[in-house]
């Protein structure tokens, strides 16, 4: 029997956008899924689609339809399991997407990939035993989210993002941070923010950890230390660029599995999920921790060792 796709669409995404979409991606949905079994589900709220990935038959494929919150949500419910995800992204920062090579893909393209292509696995982060797949940022970037939660609701988009920075900026008093790894002491001092990184980007294209590489079986840590109200504007613009980490201020770290703790608790966000603060974050890396569907190359974008030995 062909093995049943499930795709979750989350009205919410892309501002609302996708809530307008869904005849359109179900009916294309159902062409291209050429006779497969197919079950098209609509998330209800926040969370739903954890549940729907969960409840998805072993060996079966789920396809996330809106941006990086539903990707999230969708590998917290297949994680630990066979089941594959498919990605069609319609968000509006589409990190993950971004890591494994769906960007730029048109709607039709990437239900095609989602419902018909290949798998292979890439590696799954995990924060206080919570999965995610592309990027755990901790302290300033986290902050500013919290804050835009409760900015003036005439505000949106990037004068919303602007609001909520200065706000955070003004109050700016930052923590002490402890990097730790296989029993040693990587970072300990006052530190702007922390992010964890599977993938190279967060917050929809920022290049936070330019070496970071999604099959390697390492997270990449980035830790900008102590900076100053005008020192975190200076840095926003080689931030954009990927050229914070020349700074001497910032430091890169690659391991595992990493604990962060803070003197107190600190704001986060798992691919852009906000989490409740904690002053203790233990994270750490399964290796081809999560099956995915994307485009041939990009389950191994760099070759391996071996290879590059020629030993395979
Ligand atoms: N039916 C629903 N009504 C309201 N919110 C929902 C619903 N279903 C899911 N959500 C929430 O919608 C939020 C936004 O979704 P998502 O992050 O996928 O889109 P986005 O914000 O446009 O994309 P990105 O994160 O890539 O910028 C998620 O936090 C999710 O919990």
């Amino acid at each position: 029997m062909s093995t049943l796709i499930t795709l979750v669409i989350n009205p919410a995404a892309g501002r609302g956008r996708v809530g307008g979409m869904v005849g359109q991606i179900s009916e294309a949905a159902r062409r291209l899924a050429n006779g497969r079994p197919l079950e098209i589900r609509i998330t209800a709220a926040p969370g739903h689609a954890s549940e729907i990935a969960r409840q998805a038959p072993v060996g079966s494929r789920v396809v996330a339809v809106g941006g990086d919150g539903t990707v999230h949500e969708t590998i917290g419910g297949l994680a630990g399991s066979d089941k594959a995800l498919g990605v069609v992204p319609i968000g509006s920062g589409n990190d993950f997407a971004r890591m494994v090579g769906l960007s730029g893909l048109g709607l039709e393209a990437a239900l095609q990939l989602a419902l018909q292509g290949d798998t292979g696995s890439v590696d799954l982060g995990m924060v206080n035993d919570h999965p995610f797949g592309a990027s755990l940022g901790l302290g300033f970037d986290a902050a500013v989210a919290r804050k835009a939660l409760t900015a003036p609701t005439f505000l949106r988009g990037m004068p919303r993002y602007l609001y909520s920075m200065l706000a955070v900026l003004k109050e700016l008093s930052l923590p002490t941070l402890t990097l730790e790894s296989g029993g040693k002491v990587l970072y300990q001092g006052k530190a702007l923010l922390g992010a964890l990184m599977n993938s190279r980007t967060y917050g929809g294209g920022i290049p936070i950890a330019p070496n970071a590489v999604h099959t390697d079986g390492l997270l990449s840590g980035v830790i900008a230390g102590e900076f100053s109200r005008l020192g975190v504007l200076g840095i926003l613009p080689k931030l954009l660029q990927g050229k914070h980490v020349l700074d001497p201020r910032v430091q890169q770290f690659s391991g595992a599995e990493f604990t962060v703790r803070f003197d107190r608790p600190v704001a986060a966000h798992a691919d852009g999920e906000l989490l409740e603060p904690q002053s203790l974050y233990q994270v750490r890396l399964i290796q081809d921790g999560l099956r995915v569907v994307a485009p041939q190359g990009f389950h191994n974008p760099l070759p391996s060792p071996a290879v590059e030995e020629g030993r395979v």
